[in-house]
This record gives structure tokens, C-alpha cells and sequence, in this order.
């Protein structure tokens, strides 16, 4: 029988995250194994700030690949070169024949109102484009890779999976704006949330971690990477998120401001409505100047002139400034304001989602590139929220995370019941893999 493999492709604003599966089907023969092994995964970041850095790695039970690799590549400027780079690296050192993959699972950020996974098409992918200026670091750089998809592997199908279905459950009174309604509904002016794969597979994670159902589980979840999001889960479904009709709202990230008062910018510059040239990555976007300035130029980069929350990090803690009776650093201070300034906002959605979930919570998880691999960040934020019930962070296990085996980490010192302190080493490459695997529609013979 002929092998099926499933690739998934997950476009960040940062990185560019690709992981290829053999699929086991049909479901009968599954039993509770997972449906889509991993065979390999690679990851493109820095795409955003260079220098790019690119990763490739096999699953050590797969044994016709054996190259471990990890190096900075110049010629990778965008989403669609970091593809073909890919690309070229799988032909070179695998046996893996693209013609085998059955599948390409393509995370899209903004779905507008499409929720199921749907097949690339022409009409699919003219919805897509349509949504492009409502997630301009997103929409433009993955449908640039589907159509690299389609050029370079004609074999296999495309299909979208949208970060936004996930929070349709989202209740309208929190999800709408107060602003007209008639101009609200015709041009959809509401909160669609994003990171929603991410947020899926967390729950899924954490519901068989903590061997609860899952619609018994209200949980505050933590998406922290080059774009940060918070998600409260009540009974199982969204309830609420940090971000909005785009992804600019909510936290900072690593070039976006957040949420600011919406005044702001038209005192920040006089060109705000007009067109910005520099429109990046993708090429149809119709950007504003101010769009541009809190999407592109804001965030860690305007605070610090880095985008690598890591390197902030040291900066604040590690620094030999922090030691010495010298002047204050300025590199640092700026450092010290992106971290307190970051945590606030954390600190703000999460004080906010206790409320609304009535402090009925089980549990607040980590994930992201930050939240999975910030120990500083972590326990000031568990600090902080001891005043809320939760259990203190066990540092040591806090500090030593990445020893840990598991998709979930507790990092609660003491294992007696009540709100719990979790990381989730989240993964939108395989949520999309699982959800392809089980769809039978996507698996009928013509
Ligand atoms: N050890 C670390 N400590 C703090 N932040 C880190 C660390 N390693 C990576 N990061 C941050 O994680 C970010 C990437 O997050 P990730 O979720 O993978 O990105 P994307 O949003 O592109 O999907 C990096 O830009 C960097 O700022
Ligand atoms: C929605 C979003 O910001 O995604 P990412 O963090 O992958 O850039
Ligand atoms: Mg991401």
C-alpha cells in the first residue's frame, strides 16, 4: 500500500514552520493512536528580522533521513523563498518523492466568515486574498506559499485551515464593537481572534493532560511568540480573545503595538490613511501608513531594535549593567520597559478573563515561542497571579523545562489539586495533520 503523507505549513509573522506526516487511515485500524506520525519538520525563522535561520530535522524513528541540520541562509528574504528553500533541502537529502504527498494543510490566519477547512480553488483562494489587508504580516505570505504549492507539488491538494474558526463560538456582545451596526454587519467589523489551531491543539493537550473532558475545562491560554494573543476557554470553547478584526489588537509582538487608543496614531503621523509603499512580503496589500507603522514598525523592534524576545531577556536579567554602579544602560532600560511593559499587558487579559470566567479556572498555559521557552517571563507572571489562588511555580522545574519530556508541562509546585500553572508545547502543524486525518471528506476515492 502506497505511503500518505500529509504536509502542513504554518505561515507565522516570524517563521515559517513545515512538518510532513505519515497518515494512518482507514480510522478503524487507529484504535487511540494518533492518526498522523511526524516524519520531519523544518523551521524557517527570522524571516521577518534576518539573519534567517533554518532548521531541518528528522523523526528519529525515521530512518532514511538522518540529516540534522541548523544553519543562517542569506538568499532567504521571504515566506516563498524559505518554501523553495525547503523544497530543494527535501530533494537533496531525502528519499522522499513530493509526488507522495496527498495533502498540504496551510494554516490562514484570517477566514472571514469561512470556518471549515476548505480546498484551494480558485473561488478559495480569491476569499483568502480578499482577507489579505485584514492580516497584512499573514494571509499574503501563506497564499504566496500555496501557490509556490501548486507550482512545485501539482500532485498534491492545497487546503486552508483558518486560525479564526476556532473563536466563532465567541458570544456576540464580546465579539462586536460599539460602533453602527448596519456598517459593522455589512462589512463584518468584528472580533475574529487568531492563533485558533494553536488554542485547539492546547485544549486538546491539556484535556487529556489533566484526563478531563474537555467542554468541563475554562482555562486562560497563553499564545506568546512574534504575535501574542490570550484566549479565555469556557467549557470547552472560546470565549473570548486579545485580538481582534486583525491581529494588531491585544499584546504587543514583535513589530505590532497592541492595542493603543485608536486616536493615537493620527497624532503619531499625518499620513495615516494613505497607501504605505513599503507593503513587504505580500504584493496586492492595501496598507495604510498607520497600518504599517503599528503592524511593521512597532512592538519589540521600536522599543528595543530587536525582534528576539530572548535577547531582551538577557538584556534585563543577564546584563553586566544590572551589576555594576556605572551609568544607566540605555539598552537595557529599553529592554526592562518591552519585559514590564509586555507583562502588564499579560497581566490586564488575564485579571480581565478571571472575571468573566468567575474564577472557575483549572488552569493558565504557556505556549508559543515565548511562553515555552521565557523562564523569566513565566515566573513573573506566576508571581503575579498567586493573588488569584493559583499554585506557586516550581522553579526548578520552571528553569528546566526543555529536560522535560511531554506535550504538557506542569510547572505547579506540589501536585495537590486547584489552579494549575501548565506549558503546552503547542503545535499547529499537527492540529492541522490530526484534523486532515479525520476528515473523511478529504480522504473519499474519486
Ligand atoms: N529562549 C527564549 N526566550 C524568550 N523568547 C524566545 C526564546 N526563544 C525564542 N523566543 C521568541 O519566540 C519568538 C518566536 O515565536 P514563535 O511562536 O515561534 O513565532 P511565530 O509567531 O513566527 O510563529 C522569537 O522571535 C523570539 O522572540
Ligand atoms: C496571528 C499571529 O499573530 O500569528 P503568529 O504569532 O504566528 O505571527
Ligand atoms: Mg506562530
Amino acid at each position: 500500500m502506497p505511503r500518505m503523507l500529509v504536509l502542513s505549513v504554518n505561515a507565522g509573522s516570524s517563521s515559517l514552520k513545515i512538518s510532513l506526516y505519515s497518515i494512518t487511515r482507514p480510522l478503524e485500524n487507529l484504535g487511540d493512536k494518533e492518526p498522523a506520525s511526524l516524519l520531519l519538520t523544518s523551521t524557517v525563522s527570522g524571516i521577518s528580522s534576518p539573519p534567517v535561520k533554518f532548521s531541518f530535522r528528522s523523526n528519529n524513528s525515521f530512518e532514511d533521513i538522518a540529516t540534522v541540520k541548523d544553519a543562517y541562509v542569506d538568499s532567504i528574504h521571504d515566506h516563498e523563498g524559505a518554501f523553495s528553500h525547503f523544497v530543494q533541502h527535501l530533494q537533496a537529502e531525502s528519499s522522499i518523492d513530493p509526488n507522495e504527498i496527498v495533502h498540504i494543510c496551510h494554516r490562514i490566519v484570517h477566514g472571514g466568515d469561512y470556518h471549515d477547512p476548505v480546498i484551494i480553488s480558485e473561488e478559495t483562494y480569491n476569499h483568502i486574498e480578499n482577507l489579505s489587508d485584514l492580516a497584512p504580516l499573514h494571509n499574503g505570505a501563506a497564499l504566496a506559499v500555496i501557490k509556490a504549492c501548486i507550482k512545485d507539488i501539482p500532485s498534491a491538494n492545497s487546503i486552508a485551515y483558518f486560525d479564526t474558526a476556532f473563536h466563532r463560538s465567541i458570544p456576540n456582545h464580546i465579539a462586536g464593537y460599539a460602533i453602527n451596526q448596519t456598517i459593522a454587519q455589512k462589512r463584518g467589523l468584528k472580533k475574529y481572534g487568531f492563533h485558533g489551531l494553536s488554542y485547539a491543539f492546547m485544549l486538546g493537550a491539556v484535556s487529556h493532560f489533566l484526563q478531563r473532558p474537555l467542554g468541563s475545562l475554562n482555562l486562560i491560554l497563553l499564545h506568546l511568540g512574534s504575535g501574542a494573543s490570550v484566549c479565555a476557554i469556557k467549557q470547552g470553547k472560546s470565549y473570548d480573545t486579545s485580538m481582534g478584526l486583525t491581529p494588531l489588537s491585544g499584546l504587543p509582538g514583535a513589530t505590532r503595538s497592541g492595542e493603543i487608543d485608536p486616536s493615537l496614531i493620527f497624532h503619531y503621523t499625518n499620513k495615516a490613511g494613505k497607501i504605505t509603499h513599503d507593503r513587504g512580503a505580500a504584493t496586492n496589500l492595501h496598507v495604510t501608513e498607520a497600518e504599517h507603522i503599528l503592524n511593521s514598525q512597532s512592538g519589540w523592534k521600536a522599543l528595543t531594535g530587536t525582534t528576539d524576545f530572548a535577547l531582551i531577556t538577557d538584556r534585563v536579567f543577564h546584563s553586566s549593567a544590572s551589576t555594576s554602579t556605572d551609568l544607566p544602560d540605555l539598552e537595557q532600560e529599553n529592554a526592562e520597559l518591552a519585559f514590564r511593559m509586555f507583562t502588564d499587558r499579560i497581566l490586564n487579559y488575564i485579571g480581565s478573563y478571571y472575571l468573566k470566567l468567575h474564577g472557575q479556572i483549572d488552569a493558565i498555559v504557556f505556549a508559543g515561542g515565548l511562553g515555552e521557552r521565557s523562564a523569566e517571563l513565566r515566573k513573573i507572571i506566576g508571581k503575579e497571579v498567586k493573588c488569584l489562588g493559583f499554585h506557586s511555580i516550581d522553579e526548578e522545574r520552571n528553569q528546566n523545562v526543555n529536560e522535560m519530556d511531554g506535550t504538557v508541562v506542569d510547572l505547579s509546585l506540589g501536585n495537590q489539586k486547584g489552579k494549575r500553572i501548565l506549558i503546552c508545547r503547542t503545535d499547529e502543524q499537527l492540529e492541522m495533520a490530526r484534523q486532515c486525518a479525520l476528515e473523511e471528506n478529504f480522504w473519499k476515492e474519486d
